[in-house]
């Protein structure tokens, strides 16, 4: 296309942004759904100075903003303080604590969200992107309907995330809720049943332990975080095996009934390696699925303008092209890594290569680093061991680890484990893989998530001056590499279906 100034004066913006004689009203970039990716590159393409209109049918900022990432930290940080508070006595302090009100909190969380949604409009404002309030639907010929308004975009973009699932053929399972359910709770329930084995169920069932609900967390397989590498997924199970989450290894929920009382029964097919048999959860205030997301295609009639699928998602290539021309996808539509940072990541670079000629611009969507804020927390960027085995060969792997105490637990009684691997390939050692658990990992991680991106070798962590004392320390102090356990013993991908 052809490029405009950067900057625009808004009459010239107007101007451009006309009403055609059909009534359908015209944008450079039409943006559908106000989250992360649609927001970031909404607003990124304006500064390119394009015509945009975004349209969103819910509270701006998305799933991160309103039931994701931000709610979800401020439970997770208010969960750290009460580990915090209960090592008060170890480090001296006599403290009285005299309870935990959940509705402050809350209120004080969507105090924040509702700031974050006027921001998010403002910010929208202040870059003169049209907001359209109401729910996207395609036709035909690749215009949209809002409202019996039509409107078309040169691009049109499809950013419009995705939502809990609830397991099929489970008798009861509407009783439960998901995690837009946990964030309406208005108060700490006495008991819980989180069903998953991701991000979501461990984040929630370790917030709501922590802070003193029986939480019971039920997973199919042995272990949780199946995904990730074997150490930091073994770590985190055997440690939540030790409460206050009480682990349920093996198990998927028969039926689910509700009694007289309000709370829920809850019927449990064992089936792990201990043998099989059905058990029963009763008395369950809140019964949580936390079982992975779909993509919000429904109300967008994308079968009108024949977009390609992969799987449930949209499928785009490394452009974030659909198979249908000018309508591009970003975010958790497309079903890979949903995260925040790589919708606006891809969101932004969209914009750039659509609006201001960088035409190979484009999301590189390898060493993504992320963090599951577990108790304690996981940090990780790279190839798992398994993953840099099957891609580089056994002999060419090369794994380093440290587990230890961190020094914050040296006077507790309670104890968190820290466990650090790093995955590097080749005789230089490059480092392919960076893997931690514990107190602090969560922040740790970024700034090896630059070196991992840079190439790093092992010598070149080796080389960097150590901090002390610090967990990230053990990072460039490792020494001794063994080589990677083949896979066919990896305890974790053994099901016990
Ligand atoms: C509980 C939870 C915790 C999370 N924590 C983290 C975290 O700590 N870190 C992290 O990186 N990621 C986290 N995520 C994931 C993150 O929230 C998502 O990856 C991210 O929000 C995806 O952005 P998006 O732009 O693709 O979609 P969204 O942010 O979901 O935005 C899509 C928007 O489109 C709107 N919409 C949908 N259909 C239509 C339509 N037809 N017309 C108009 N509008 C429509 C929706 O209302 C929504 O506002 C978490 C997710 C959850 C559920
Ligand atoms: N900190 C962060 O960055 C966060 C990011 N997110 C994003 O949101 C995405 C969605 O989160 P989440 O919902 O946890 O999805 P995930 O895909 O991460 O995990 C869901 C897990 O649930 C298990 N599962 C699937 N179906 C069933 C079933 N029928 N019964 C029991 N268990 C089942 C599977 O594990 P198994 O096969 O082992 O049974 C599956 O891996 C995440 O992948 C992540 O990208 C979400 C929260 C926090
Ligand atoms: N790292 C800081 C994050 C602070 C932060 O970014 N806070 C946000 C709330 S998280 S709101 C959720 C999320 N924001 C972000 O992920 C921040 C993005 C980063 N600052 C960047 O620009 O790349 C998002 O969906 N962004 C889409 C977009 O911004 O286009 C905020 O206050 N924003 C007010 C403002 O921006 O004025 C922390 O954890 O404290």
């Amino acid at each position: 296309m052809v490029l405009k100034p950067r900057f625009f004066h808004l009459s010239t913006f107007r101007s451009w942004h006309k009403m055609s004689t059909g009534a359908v009203k015209e944008f450079d970039y039409l943006v559908i759904g106000g989250g992360s990716g649609g927001i970031a590159s909404a607003r990124r393409a304006r500064e390119f100075g394009v015509s945009v209109g975004l349209i969103e049918n819910s509270r701006l900022g998305g799933t991160c903003v309103n039931v994701g990432c931000v709610p979800k930290k401020v439970m997770w940080n208010c969960a750290v303080h009460a580990e915090f508070l209960r090592d008060h006595a170890d480090y001296g302090f006599d403290v009285t604590l005299n309870g935990f009100n959940w509705k402050k909190i809350k209120e004080a969380r969507d105090a924040y969200v509702r700031r974050l949604n006027a921001i998010y409009e403002d910010n929208l404002k202040k870059s003169n992107v049209e907001i359209i309030r109401g729910t996207a639907s395609f036709n035909e010929e690749g215009s949209v309907t809002v409202n019996g308004v039509s409107y078309r975009g040169k691009y049109t973009l499809i950013a419009t995330g995705s939502h809990p699932v609830y397991p099929k053929n489970i008798p009861g399972a509407e009783l439960g809720t998901d995690s837009d359910g946990f964030f309406e709770l208005d108060h700490l329930p006495k008991k819980v049943v989180v069903v998953g084995a991701g991000y979501i169920a461990v984040e929630l069932a370790g917030i709501l332990g922590t802070l003193g609900a029986e939480t019971h967390l039920l997973i199919r397989y042995s272990h949780v975080l199946r995904d990730f590498d074997r150490s930091i997924s073994e770590t985190l199970t055997n440690f939540l095996a030790k409460g206050p989450t009480k682990l349920h290894t093996g198990t998927q929920i028969s039926k689910v009934e509700k009694n007289a009382n309000g709370t829920l029964k809850i019927h449990v097919r064992r089936t792990s390696n201990s043998g099989s048999g059905e058990d029963v959860i009763d008395g369950v205030e809140t019964l949580i699925w936390a079982i992975g997301r779909d993509p919000n295609l429904k109300a967008l009639n994308i079968e009108k303008v024949g977009i390609e699928l992969n799987g449930p998602f949209i499928k785009v290539d490394k452009y974030q092209n659909t198979s249908r021309q000018n309508i591009l996808a970003v975010g958790d539509i497309c079903g890979e890594w949903q995260l925040t940072p790589v919708a606006i990541a891809a969101g932004r670079r969209l914009a750039h290569r659509l609006f201001n000629n960088e035409h190979d611009n484009h999301l590189k969507y390898e060493n993504i680093a992320t963090v599951v804020f577990s108790h304690p927390p996981v940090g990780v960027v790279g190839l798992t061991e398994k993953e840099a085995v099957e891609k580089y060969g056994i002999d060419n792997v090369h794994i380093y680890k440290s587990q230890f105490n961190p020094m914050y637990f040296a006077v507790t009684q309670h104890k968190s484990p820290c466990l650090m691997k790093l995955i590097c390939v080749g005789e230089e050692e490059k480092v392919i893989g960076v893997h931690t658990i514990g107190m602090s990992c969560d922040e740790i991680i970024q700034g090896f998530a630059v070196a991992v991106n840079m190439g790093a070798t092992k010598k070149q962590f080796d080389d960097t001056m150590a901090i002390h004392p610090t967990s990230g320390e053990e990072l460039v102090t490792m020494r001794g590499s063994s080589k990677p356990e083949p896979s066919n013993t990896d305890p974790v991908l053994e099901s016990s279906k």
